[in-house]
């Protein structure tokens, strides 16, 4: 492109991108969108990420721009201009690397708002200059700079990114009083819930949990076509990817728990009740997405040092009643908050999504941004 580009086009451009990549699954990789603008700045394709595994927002824009012209038709490249939420990588992780595929597509500039944080994907910028393409760091614009804080802050401090998932009642409870838990939640949910399972790399548990529930903790995928009938046995199929299973605490487990026995991902008792030892044990291991299921225990201490990066809330639609103890249960255990102040300066969140599952619903959190987003 000849002139550079407006900062109020970049902008709006980038406002498209963000709310594009907003639409993907955020877990091990960033949320990134993509958008193609002709020399008029008009946009002419645009691509988000939809999760690990998955191809690039770039790759997607580069795809959904041959698929709207065809070959004789197609704008002339070096006239467009990418304008996307994240550095284009330069490795080859999952998928290829962006870089390259910008270069091969003959792209003219590239315009992007967030310096990758991951050092073994970052660098994309510098080879895209080394093959004569213009590039721009955007970096003014607080919704692409927001959009993968959370995302950036566990690759900056080696952990994995944290989902927590509590399927709970409506007066917040995740048992009843004699200990029965199994099922608040429907099938709707429950399905949903083994489908995160599927895309995590690993699931943690408190060893109460595996005590009480004996739980086998595999992803299980309900089969095509026989959506509500049947018993679970003849209904699901272990998903291809299974996540490590891991149980924190200090008691010993039984080696006959289905936690070991059952099929599924390896197990390892992690001895300790420190969220962030485990948090580092798992990123030795190369674990990047990893799941909080519960109980209230191991729940509470990830939210209560401000470690959950997401939150998967399975909403059922009873009231469970506890017996005489009204705190048996409770979802959540004391955060030790003193006041409502200080919840909301350290526990608010932010509502993502919310989507009805059958009799339930699932609503996603995420921290509450600071006020001013840091740039
Ligand atoms: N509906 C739902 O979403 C879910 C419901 N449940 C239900 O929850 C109940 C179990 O809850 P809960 O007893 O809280 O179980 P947890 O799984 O939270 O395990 C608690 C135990 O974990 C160990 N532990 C490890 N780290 C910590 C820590 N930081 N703080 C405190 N304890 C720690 C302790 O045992 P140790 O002495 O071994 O260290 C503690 O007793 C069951 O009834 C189960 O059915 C469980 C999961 C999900
Ligand atoms: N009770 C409850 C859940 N409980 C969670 O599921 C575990 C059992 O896993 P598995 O043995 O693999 O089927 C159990 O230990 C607890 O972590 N999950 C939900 O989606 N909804 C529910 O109502």
């Amino acid at each position: 492109m000849g002139q550079p580009l407006p900062a109020t086009v970049i902008d709006n451009a980038l406002n498209y991108a963000v709310a594009l990549a907003k639409q993907g699954t955020r877990g091990a990789n960033p949320l990134v969108g993509a958008v193609i603008l002709d020399a008029d700045a008009s946009t002419v394709a645009t691509g988000y990420h939809r999760g690990a595994g998955t191809p690039h927002a770039e790759v997607e824009a580069l795809n959904a721009l041959a698929t709207k012209f065809p070959d004789n038709d197609r704008p002339n490249p070096a006239e467009l201009t990418m304008v996307v939420t994240l550095e284009p990588c330069n490795h080859v992780g999952r998928t290829g690397p962006c870089s390259q595929a910008i270069i091969d597509a003959g792209i003219g500039t590239v315009i992007y708002a967030v310096i990758d944080p991951d050092p073994a994907a970052a660098g994309g910028a510098d080879t895209l200059r080394a093959a004569g393409v213009t590039v721009h760091h955007h970096s003014t614009h607080a919704g692409a700079n927001a959009l993968n804080e959370r995302w950036s802050a566990a690759k900056r401090n080696h952990r994995p990114f944290v989902s927590v998932k509590i399927a709970q009642s409506l007066d917040g409870k995740i048992a009843a009083a004699d200990g029965s838990s199994q099922w608040i939640t429907g099938d709707r949910s429950r399905d949903h819930a083994h489908h995160v399972r599927s895309i995590v790399d690993a699931i943690v548990v408190g060893t109460g949990t595996v005590l009480a529930d004996d739980p086998a903790l595999s992803a299980r995928l309900r089969t095509r076509g026989n959506y509500t009938l049947g018993g679970e046995q003849n209904t699901h199929v272990l998903a291809d990817q299974q996540p490590l299973r891991v149980i924190m605490g200090e008691r010993p487990i039984e080696t006959t728990a289905k936690i070991f026995t059952e099929p599924g991902g390896e197990t390892l008792q992690l001895n300790t009740r420190e969220p962030r030892t485990v948090l580092t044990a798992l990123a030795d291991r190369g674990v990047e997405h990893v799941l909080i299921e519960g109980g209230a225990h191991i729940t509470s201490a990830f939210l209560a040092e401000g470690l959950a990066d997401e939150i998967y809330l399975y909403q059922a639609p009873l009231l469970i009643g506890s017996g005489t103890d009204q705190a048996a249960h409770n979802s959540i255990r004391s955060l030790n908050n003193q006041s409502l102040q200080q919840a909301w300066d350290t526990q608010a969140y932010q509502i993502e999504d919310a989507q009805p599952l059958g009799p339930d619903i699932l609503i996603r959190l995420v921290p509450k941004p600071p006020a001013t987003p840091k740039n």
